[in-house]
């Protein structure tokens, strides 16, 4: 991937921002670079210009040593620059090139010459894609900037049937509680995919990684849905984590590695219990303690929404707490309780829920077991029976009827695991290892907002709050309280062990719908946005 751009010393934008950008996205990074840019998070303080023929000799370089699968330009500054670029452009077609005709920065300075203007307007008819904001598409259209959305579609919608080059029109410029990334094609909008808008001020550089990254995931074979949803869902996590990058006093970049570094973390292959674990024998509840790492004084345990029945499942609930406290801060929940949960995850998380109950259901059905005191079998054989009644409503209702998803690697793994505790290990370990399921459902959803009915997920969340489940949940706590207490101390570090496992498996079932490579299937159809032709 080559891109043709501005520096940005700062690190947010230009020839920064791409190449951290199509490394997030896949692709391995060139940059020529048409200017040097003297600027920060502040704004643009001085512009240096290479002779045009520089810019010349370094995509000659490139192109005489390299095979470039695709090409992003960005700032090209002046006449002469986009004179050269075009001249290598004829010479070296790319099968991808997104165009990103910027003219003025979000700080306000202007990086495009003015006598430049017409000549990037022209620039942009050998683009693949275009990838102006609101200023920019209008001074393609030659109108004067959208207000809303959809004045924005129908500027591209005009503009892409006169040049048949396609647009995404961005609304970043907007207000409103969504950002927008539209898909419109010689023939109108394809597509679009939304994200809420975060509330922040790093957002400089947001033009130049959307471009950067589309443009790599087209080149790698993406198709164009599938590369504008992904690049907008990307760049979502960038922008919403840019703050704490805290570089600069002014408008921050985004945290383009943020991704990266968040599959990082769950690829890890560290044992999730660590050594010292390994407590052979319980004889109090204090020891379980000594199971989990000591508290840390700063990390209070989350108060549980339904309380534990005893000293044994207070133990347990103290021990499983930087998985509880993990899974209230995880980006699946947050997003789901924000509503900007791309629909794609909530509803891989909802097919594997559908799958997950299936298996979950038999689980409990093995706790129904001789060794099992009469009530707390009743009690598990009428949970196996509820598990399977609300895997059907599911999908009939949220699946709409759609044949499930095949299982992925995390949902096998956590059932493969509960069946494994409920078949093969005494009562109090599988009564254990089930619990989570209950418990930590009952505290993720106390820990929901009341949200407005036209939020997205509204109905699920309600679900959560169920007054029946929470009655449930209780008499789970109590049955692996009892289950605890009348075990072996050997019996019991292992129900503690698989209790605390599954704690952990609940974070990665929730965490999961956030690590598709493909976020997809296709996005909504765009046939909502009645174009004036
Ligand atoms: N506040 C925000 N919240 C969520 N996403 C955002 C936000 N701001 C920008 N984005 C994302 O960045 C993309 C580009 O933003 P914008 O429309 O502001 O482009 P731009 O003006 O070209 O950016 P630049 O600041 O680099 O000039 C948007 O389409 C959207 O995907
Ligand atoms: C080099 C460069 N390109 C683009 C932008 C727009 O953000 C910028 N500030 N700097």
């Amino acid at each position: 991937m080559l891109s043709i751009a501005g520096t940005d010393p700062s690190g947010g934008a230009g020839t920064a921002a791409d190449m951290k950008s199509i490394i997030a996205a896949g692709g391995y990074a060139m940059t020529a670079v048409t200017a040097i840019v003297a600027q920060n998070t502040h704004g643009v303080r001085e512009i240096h210009s290479p002779p045009a023929s520089f810019l010349a000799a370094q995509l000659r370089a490139v192109s005489d040593d390299v095979e470039v699968d695709a090409v992003k330009t960005g700032m090209l500054g002046t006449l002469p620059a986009i004179e050269a670029v075009s001249a290598w452009l004829d010479a070296n077609p790319p099968s991808i090139l997104v165009v990103d005709p910027v003219m003025v920065s979000t700080s306000g300075h202007r990086l495009l010459a003015p006598e430049a203007e017409a000549a990037m307007v022209e620039f942009c008819r050998r683009a693949t894609v275009v990838t102006p904001n609101i200023p920019e598409l209008a001074r393609l259209c030659d109108r004067p900037p959208a207000t809303t959305r959809r004045q924005a579609v129908e500027q591209a919608t005009v503009w892409a049937r006169q040049s048949g080059v396609a647009v995404v029109v961005k609304t970043g410029h907007l207000t409103g509680s969504s950002v927008t990334n539209t898909w419109v094609g010689p023939d109108g909008p394809l597509f679009s995919t939304a994200g809420s808008r975060v509330e922040t001020t790093n957002t400089h550089g947001t033009g130049c990684s959307l471009a950067a990254a589309l443009a790599t995931r087209l080149a790698r074979g993406d198709s164009p849905a599938a590369a504008l949803v992904w690049t907008t869902t990307w760049l979502h996590e960038a922008v919403a984590h840019g703050h704490r990058l805290a570089v600069g006093s002014g408008n921050g970049p985004v945290d383009h590695s943020r991704r990266s570094r968040r599959l990082q973390a769950a690829g890890a292959a560290d044992p999730w219990l660590d050594a010292e674990s390994a407590v052979p024998a319980l004889e109090s509840a204090e020891e379980l303690l000594r199971m989990v790492p000591a508290e840390d004084p700063a990390a209070a345990t989350p108060g549980a929404a339904v309380p534990p029945a005893g000293p044994w499942t207070r133990a347990l609930w103290r021990a499983g707490r930087a998985s509880t406290a993990a899974i209230a801060d995880c980006d699946f929940v947050r997003a789901l309780h924000a509503g900007s949960l791309p629909r794609e995850a909530f509803e891989f998380y909802l097919a594997q829920d559908a799958r997950y109950l299936g298996r979950y259901s038999r689980a409990l059905a093995a706790l129904d077991t001789d060794s099992a005191p009469a009530g707390a079998r009743t009690f598990w054989a009428g949970s196996a029976r509820r598990a399977l009644a609300v895997e059907a409503e599911m999908h009939r209702t949220l699946l709409g009827g759609r044949v499930a998803a095949s299982m992925s690697p995390v949902t096998r793994s956590y059932t493969d695991f509960l069946l494994a505790a409920s078949f093969a290990e005494p009562y109090a370990v599988g009564a254990a290892a089930v619990l989570p399921c209950f418990w930590l459902y009952a505290q993720t959803g106390s820990g929901a907002p009341e949200v407005a009915t036209d939020h997205p997920y509204a109905e699920w969340l309600a679900t959560y709050r169920d007054p029946a489940f929470r009655g449930s949940v209780r008499e789970a706590v109590g049955h692996v309280e009892d289950a605890m207490a009348a075990a072996t101390p050997s019996v019991r570090a292992e129900a503690a062990r698989a209790y605390l496992l599954a704690c952990r498996h609940e974070l990665e079932f929730f965490e999961q719908a956030l690590r598709l490579e493909q976020v997809g299937p296709a996005p909504e159809l765009t046939t909502a946005i009645a174009v004036a032709s």
